[in-house]
C-alpha cells in the first residue's frame, strides 16, 4: 500500500480535478452501489464475526450484475481496510463508514472527489495524525497483545515480519505436473494475457505478473494447476516421497498438500488423505478429480481409534497441523481480529496432542513433517523439542528445519520440520 504517500495534496486544484476526473466518475458511480457493497461486507466482517474470504464471495454471488472492475474494486477494498483497520479507525474522524472508506482513500494516496459525504473530511488533519502516531502497534494495525506477543516470541525480526505480513500476497500457482510442465502452462496461460514469471527454489510455482481471477481460467477447469502459496509448495517437497510410497495427510482439510504430494508420486503409490472435518475431505475428492489424481484415499479421523489402527503403517507422514494462522496475515487479513491469546493457547495443547499420539502412524525407519502457517517459535521448534523430550518422541530425531519468514521469502511465514523414526 502506498501508504499515506501523497496525503499533502489532497485538496484538489483545477489540472489535478481534471486529471482525477476519470477516478472520480468512477467514484461517483461507485457510489450508490460499491462503497455500500464494502460498507456491508465489513459489517459482517466485524459485527458478525464472518470470514472475510466467505463474505467477499458471498457479497459478489448476491450481486451478479457488477462489473469486473467494481468486482475488484469490493474484493480489494474490503481486504484492505481489514488489513488496516486498526489504523483507519484511529486516524478516521468517525466511525461513520463514510468517513472509514475516507480515511482509507486517502491512505492509499487517493483524492477525495467533493462529495457531501466526505465534506467533514479534512485530509491535512488526518495527515497531521498520522505523523504523529508512534506507537507500532497502531501502526502496523495490529492488536496490542498480538505485537507484545510477536515481539516476545520473535524478539529483532518481529517488526519486520508483521511489515511485511501486512503487504499484499502474490497470486502463486502450483503446476500440477500429472497434466502439464511448468513451461507449457506458462506459454498456455500467456496465451489468455496472463502473464507470470518463475523464481529459483521453488520447481512447480508460477507467479503472476499481475493480479488477476484464475479459477475462471479453462486452464483452471482442466486441472493443470492449483492456487497455492510458495511458501505452503515447499511442505510436500520437505516429505521427499517417492512413487510407491504409502503416505498419510493426516490434517489433509481441503487436500492442497495431499494433491501436491500424489503429483510429487507420479500417481504412484498411495495417499490417505485424513481430518476430523468430513466436509473438507470431499473437497478434497472434487479437487483430486479434477487434477486427475488416482491415488488418494480418505478417512475421517474419529478417535484416537482412527490412528491406532494405522500404527506402523506409513512411509511418510504430513501433520499439517491447525496453527494460529499468523504467517498467512497476507491472505486473510482478518485472522488479526479474530485471534486471541486464548485461541493461539488452545491451538497450541492440539498441535501437542496431535504430535503425542500421530507419530505412531510411520513406520520404522520412516519419515514426518511438522508444518505450520505460523510464524511463532511456540507453535513450531518449542513444539518439536517438547515432543521430541518426550515419550512419543523418542524414536525420531529431528533432520532439519526451515523458520520461513515472509520478510525474507517474499512469501507466506511457514515453519517445516523433517523427522526421521528409528
Ligand atoms: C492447516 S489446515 C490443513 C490444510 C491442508 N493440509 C491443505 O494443504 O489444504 C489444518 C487442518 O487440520 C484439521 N484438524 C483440526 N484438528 C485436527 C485433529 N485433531 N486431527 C486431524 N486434523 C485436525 C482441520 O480441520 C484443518 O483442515
Amino acid at each position: 500500500m502506498p501508504f499515506l504517500g501523497s496525503l499533502k495534496n489532497l485538496i484538489l486544484t483545477d489540472s489535478e480535478r481534471k486529471t482525477t476526473f476519470v477516478q472520480n466518475l468512477f467514484l461517483m458511480k461507485l457510489h450508490n452501489n460499491t462503497i455500500r457493497g464494502v460498507h456491508t461486507a465489513l459489517a459482517a466482517i466485524f459485527e458478525e464475526g464472518q470470514y472475510a474470504d466467505k463474505v467477499i464471495e458471498r457479497t459478489l454471488k448476491s450481486n451478479p450484475k457488477w462489473g469486473a472492475r467494481d468486482r475488484s474494486f469490493i474484493a480489494e477494498t474490503t481486504y484492505e481496510m481489514v488489513r488496516w483497520w486498526r489504523l483507519i479507525n484511529y486516524l478516521s474522524p468517525s466511525k461513520e463508514p463514510y468517513d472509514l472508506f475516507a480515511t482509507y482513500w486517502l491512505m492509499q494516496g487517493h483524492s477525495l472527489p467533493p462529495w457531501e459525504e466526505f465534506s467533514k473530511i479534512n485530509p491535512d488533519k488526518i495527515q497531521e495524525k498520522y505523523e504523529k502516531l508512534d506507537d507500532p502497534a497502531k501502526l502496523e494495525s495490529v492488536p496490542d497483545w498480538l505485537f507484545e506477543l510477536g515481539k516476545k516470541e520473535l524478539g529483532d525480526k518481529w517488526e519486520a515480519e508483521i511489515h511485511s505480513l501486512n503487504q499484499e500476497a502474490q497470486v502463486v500457482l502450483r503446476v500440477n505436473t500429472l497434466k502439464i510442465t511448468r513451461e507449457q502452462l506458462k506459454n498456455r496461460l500467456a496465451e489468455d494475457n496472463i502473464h507470470t514469471h518463475i523464481i529459483k527454489g521453488y520447481p512447480d510455482a508460477l507467479i503472476l505478473d499481475e493480479r488477476t481471477n484464475v479459477f475462471r481460467n479453462p486452464a483452471f477447469k482442466e486441472g493443470m494447476f492449483e492456487v497455492q502459496d510458495a511458501s505452503s509448495q515447499l511442505v510436500a517437497q520437505a516429505l521427499a516421497v517417492e512413487p510407491g510410497m504409502r503416505v498419510i495427510d493426516a490434517c489433509a482439510g481441503a487436500g492442497g498438500k495431499s494433491l501436491h504430494i500424489a503429483a510429487l508420486m507420479q500417481n504412484k503409490g498411495k495417499v490417505l488423505s485424513m481430518d476430523v472435518e468430513e466436509w473438507k475431505l470431499q473437497q478434497t475428492k472434487l479437487r483430486a478429480r479434477r487434477d486427475g489424481v488416482a491415488i488418494i484415499e480418505r478417512k475421517v479421523i474419529e478417535g484416537s481409534k482412527t490412528i491406532k489402527r494405522m500404527k506402523e503403517t506409513a512411509d511418510r507422514l504430513l501433520l499439517d497441523v491447525p496453527c494460529s494462522g499468523l504467517g498467512v496475515l497476507r491472505r486473510n487479513p482478518d485472522t488479526k481480529w479474530k485471534l486471541s491469546e486464548e485461541s493461539i493457547e488452545k491451538v497450541r495443547q492440539t498441535q501437542q496432542e496431535i504430535l503425542q499420539s500421530y507419530p505412531s502412524m510411520v513406520k520404522p525407519g520412516g519419515q514426518m513433517v511438522y508444518a505450520t502457517c505460523s510464524i511463532l517459535p511456540s507453535e513450531n521448534q518449542d513444539q518439536i523439542a517438547k515432543f521430541l523430550e518426550s515419550e512419543a518422541g523418542k524414536d525420531f530425531t529431528l533432520i532439519e528445519d526451515q523458520k520461513v519468514l515472509a520478510q525474507e521469502s517474499g512469501f507466506d511465514g511457514f515453519y517445516i520440520a523433517r523427522l526421521q523414526k528409528k
